[in-house]
């Protein structure tokens, strides 16, 4: 059976003082979480010495949001994967759009980090997903396939999580439909040369449409943003039925 995978991605937000707050009211909400899923916290750099102390026997696992391919070196502004490693971080985020967006992310730089992720011990979450534009010129299937193709060279699929986030779901309030959602995800997996990866959706992920999410039979779990700052919605999303 496929790993169920809830991660939250707190982006650029949180500083110390208000993580600990978040701790403060959300640990104790996963005493009757179900043992069958994976909780994650991928959250800014400044953010993981803090959880890593506070997370220590808990389940929630750490996760980063970025890693440099080299181990070391002079790359002002990035992480490397021994850095993360050594306090604890087990997941990292890559190729979120934003970054793809923001950063000059390309496929070739996302297939650079995944295999860096990996050599380091780290499990990567791949991100894919169309914007509005592609979809509305039909783009999807063959941008993903694409993303997909560059993106996965020599990657190690028994060590990676991919998340499905069509960009015009992300921070919008505007849900991918989740019967869609899981054709796509269909889709990704019919790409894969390992069919048990487990594949999120993320894209406006909320208390009130993670059940109808999570009952879909291609989608092993979420990543989710804005729902995840919150300890009431991200505990409800955890506990999803
Ligand atoms: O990584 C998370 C996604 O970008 C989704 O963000 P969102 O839940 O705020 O739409």
């Amino acid at each position: 059976m496929r790993k169920k995978v809830i991660a939250g991605n707190w982006k650029m937000y949180k500083t110390q003082a208000e993580t600990s707050e978040f701790l403060l009211n959300f640990l104790h909400t996963l005493e009757e979480t179900p043992e069958d899923r994976e909780i994650v916290l991928c959250v800014p750099f400044t953010d993981l010495g803090i959880l890593s102390k506070s997370l220590h026997g808990s389940r929630v696992q750490l996760g980063a949001q970025n890693v440099h391919w080299e181990e070391q070196g002079a790359y002002t502004g990035e992480i490397s994967g021994p850095m993360l490693t050594e306090i604890g971080v087990r997941y990292v985020v890559i190729g979120h759009s934003e970054r793809r967006q923001y950063f000059n992310e390309t496929d070739e730089t996302v297939n650079l980090r995944l295999k860096a992720a990996q050599r380091y011990g780290l499990t990567p979450i791949l991100c894919v997903g169309e914007s509005k534009q592609q979809r509305d010129a039909l783009e999807t299937e063959s941008l993903i396939i694409s993303q997909l193709a560059k993106g996965l060279v020599d990657v190690d699929q028994n060590n990676l999580i991919i998340a499905y986030e069509p960009i015009w779901a992300i921070g919008t309030g505007d849900t991918c439909e989740s019967i869609e959602a899981n054709r796509v995800i269909g889709l990704i997996r019919s790409q894969l040369s390992n069919p048990d990866v487990p594949i999120q959706y993320g894209g406006s992920v909320k208390p009130n449409n993670i059940d109808e999410i999570m009952a879909q039979p291609e989608i092993d779990g979420a990543l989710v943003g804005g729902a995840s700052l919150e300890p009431g919605s991200f505990a409800r999303i955890v506990n999803y039925q």
